[in-house]
């Protein structure tokens, strides 16, 4: 596996750097972000925190905008941040920002013309860990985050994989994208019509009938104009209740979707992933 270093930029004592390497899952050349902490630099092997990004969003949104390198570097956490999607003109799109490139949903599809590349479910469960475990100082440990769309990924990849991950954390997920025009309009088109295959990727099916558990955080912003419509928290947290999930949902009074709101909460977030992944 070769991957080429892009950029590299000093950040808190340790550094955010970018790399291109071809995934083998999503058949093109991908492009994602590592924030290595001082301690990386000594020889330690740090945990990764993975996260992922909403729709319309690259591998450089949260890099650029959440404020999370201050906090990672004291905590002694890398941050590993991919794209949302296969990329490239060989690449199936969509004129909607809501589907196609910058809209993977994290999910593996099976329709045409979305299969031979949109596979970001096995990208980020495995292809892009083991290229991370192997090529940086970090260790198996790992915790994963996002927001939005990213928020449905994490807390999916969460919950159908427990015993990878030592936390999930979640700002303004799609909480059920089975029944919200975003994840009916994604699921339809990489999946097919069969909602069978859909409940795999449901944070509130997968959290209803969890037996593992995996300590998951949400914040969602009260004034966030997607809530209603789209997120739903409130069918995560009755999908908690009934199989008894440690999850923290908190209602968070006049954030809106925006960074802004990541940016005022993610200390939050990096402090409880930092208390599982060292536990
Ligand atoms: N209609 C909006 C929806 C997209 C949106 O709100 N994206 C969120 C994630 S769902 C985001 O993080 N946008 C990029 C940013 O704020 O940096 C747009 O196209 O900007």
């Amino acid at each position: 596996m070769t991957i080429e270093n892009v950029s590299s930029n000093k950040s808190f004592g340790g550094w955010n750097k970018q790399y291109n390497h071809y995934s083998e899952s999503l058949n093109c050349t991908m492009r994602f972000a590592i924030y290595l902490p001082p301690n990386a630099s000594n020889g330690d092997k740090v945990p990764v925190l993975y996260w992922l990004s909403g729709l319309t969003c690259t591998d450089e949104n949260f890099i650029h905008k959440a404020g999370a390198q201050r906090l990672a570097a004291e905590l002694g956490i890398a941050i590993v941040v991919p794209d949302t999607s296969p990329r490239g003109e060989g690449v199936a799109d969509d004129d909607n920002y809501d589907l196609g490139q910058g809209a993977g949903f994290y999910v593996n599809a099976t329709q045409e013309p979305w299969s031979s590349h949109y596979h970001m479910y096995d990208y980020v469960v495995d292809e892009l860990p083991r290229l991370v475990e192997s090529t940086f100082p970090v260790s198996d440990k790992r915790a994963i985050s996002g927001h939005s769309m990213g928020g449905h990924g994490a807390l999916v990849i969460a919950l159908r994989n427990p015993e990878r991950y030592a936390s999930v954390s979640a700002f303004s997920p799609i909480t059920n994208p089975m029944n919200c025009p975003w994840g009916q309009k994604a699921f339809n088109a990489y999946l097919g019509k069969d909602r069978e295959s859909w409940r795999e990727y449901d944070a509130s099916e997968l959290m209803r009938r969890a037996t593992q558990f995996v300590p998951a955080l949400v914040d969602q912003g009260e004034g966030d104009d997607f809530l209603v419509e789209q997120l739903k928290p409130e069918l995560l947290a009755a999908a908690a209740e009934a199989s008894a999930y440690p999850l923290e949902l908190r209602l968070q009074e006049g954030y809106d979707h925006s960074y802004y709101f990541i940016a005022s909460f993610i200390d939050d977030h990096l402090r409880f992933h930092a208390a599982h992944l060292n536990g």
